[in-house]
C-alpha cells in the first residue's frame, strides 16, 4: 500500500486518488511510455502537457483502462488496481471525457446523460424509459456544476460547444467518479466559451474530483492547475507545482527538455 507520497517540494500527502507507477507501454517498436510515474490528487487539477507524440494520450488510455501497461503499475488511493478495459476504470471512479465528446446529437440532454444508463420501469412496460426522472436528474446536474443550459429538452446537435462540452462534463462526473480525465476540452471553443468550461474543470476539482487536464494550450494549463507535469518523447520529465513555475517556463520543458534555469 501507498499511504504516503513525496510531492514536488518535499511535502507529502495522502495517497494520490490515481498514480501510475514506473508504466511502460511500447507499441512494436514504439516506446510510447518509459517508465514514466504519474499522479493526481483529489481536489487538484493536475494536468498532463507534452509536445506531439510525447505519450499524454497513451498515458490517459492506461488510466482509463484502454490500453494495460507492459511494465509498471496503476494504483487508486493507494491500492492497486488492473482494469481489462474502459468498464473496469469506469467502476473504479475514472470517468474520461474525450475529445470527440461522443454525444448523441439527435437526443436531447437527459438523453444523454443517461446514456447507457437509461432509467426504465414503471406499470404499462419494462423497457420504457422513465422521462421525467431523468429530466430532474439531467437539470440538478446541470445545475450542480454550473453549466449554463437554456433547455434541457433541446436536441445537443444545435448547442454550441460549450455547451456540449459541458454536457459531457456532466455525463463523465455525475455519476460517483473520483477520477476525472479531459482530453483537450477548449480545443474547439471560442473564448467565451472556454472561460466558462475553464470555470467548470476547476469547480469538479474544488468539489473533491482529482481532474486530470491534457491541454496544448499552456496558458490555459497554468489558469487552472494546481500541478504540471510534462511528458517528452516517452519519459515524464517534470512535475511543476503550477505556483512555482509560469508559462515560459513548461513551454521550455516541453521544448526543450529542461527548465529555464538549467
Ligand atoms: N496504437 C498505437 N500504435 C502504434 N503506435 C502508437 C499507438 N498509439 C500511440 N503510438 C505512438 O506512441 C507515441 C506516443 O503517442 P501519443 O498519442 O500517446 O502522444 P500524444 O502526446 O498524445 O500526442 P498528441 O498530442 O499528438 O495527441 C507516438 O510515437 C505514437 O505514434
Amino acid at each position: 500500500m501507498q499511504e504516503l507520497e513525496q510531492r514536488p517540494g518535499g511535502v507529502t500527502g495522502p495517497a494520490p486518488a490515481v498514480l501510475a507507477q514506473g508504466v511502460t507501454k511500447r507499441f512494436g517498436g514504439v516506446v510510447a511510455l518509459d517508465n514514466v510515474t504519474f499522479s493526481a490528487r483529489a481536489g487538484e487539477v493536475t494536468a498532463l502537457v507534452g509536445d506531439n507524440g510525447a505519450g499524454k494520450s497513451t498515458l490517459i488510455r492506461c488510466l482509463s483502462g484502454v490500453h494495460s501497461p507492459d511494465e509498471g503499475g496503476l494504483f487508486m488511493n493507494g491500492a492497486p488496481v488492473t482494469f481489462s478495459g474502459p468498464n473496469d476504470a469506469r467502476l473504479a471512479g475514472i470517468e474520461t471525457v474525450h475529445q470527440n465528446l461522443a454525444l448523441a446529437d439527435n437526443l436531447d440532454v437527459a438523453a444523454n446523460l443517461f446514456l447507457g444508463r437509461e432509467l426504465s420501469g414503471g406499470p404499462r412496460s419494462l423497457f420504457r424509459l422513465r422521462k421525467k426522472p431523468m429530466e430532474a436528474k439531467a437539470a440538478e446536474l446541470i445545475d450542480e456544476y454550473g453549466i449554463r443550459m437554456p433547455n434541457i429538452k433541446a436536441k445537443v446537435g444545435a448547442m454550441s460547444g460549450g455547451q456540449r462540452q459541458g454536457i459531457a462534463i456532466a455525463r463523465a462526473v455525475g455519476w460517483g467518479s473520483e477520477v476525472v480525465l479531459m482530453d483537450e476540452p477548449t480545443a474547439a471553443l471560442g473564448v467565451k466559451e472556454t472561460g466558462r468550461v475553464l470555470e467548470v474543470v476547476r469547480s469538479l476539482a474544488d468539489r473533491g474530483l482529482a481532474v486530470v487536464l491534457i491541454s496544448h494550450n499552456i496558458e490555459q494549463v497554468m489558469q487552472v492547475s494546481d500541478f504540471v507535469w510534462v511528458l517528452r518523447g516517452g519519459h515524464m520529465i517534470a512535475d511543476l507545482r503550477a505556483e512555482n513555475t509560469n508559462t515560459q517556463e513548461v513551454v521550455h520543458y516541453i521544448t526543450t527538455g529542461v527548465g529555464l534555469g538549467a
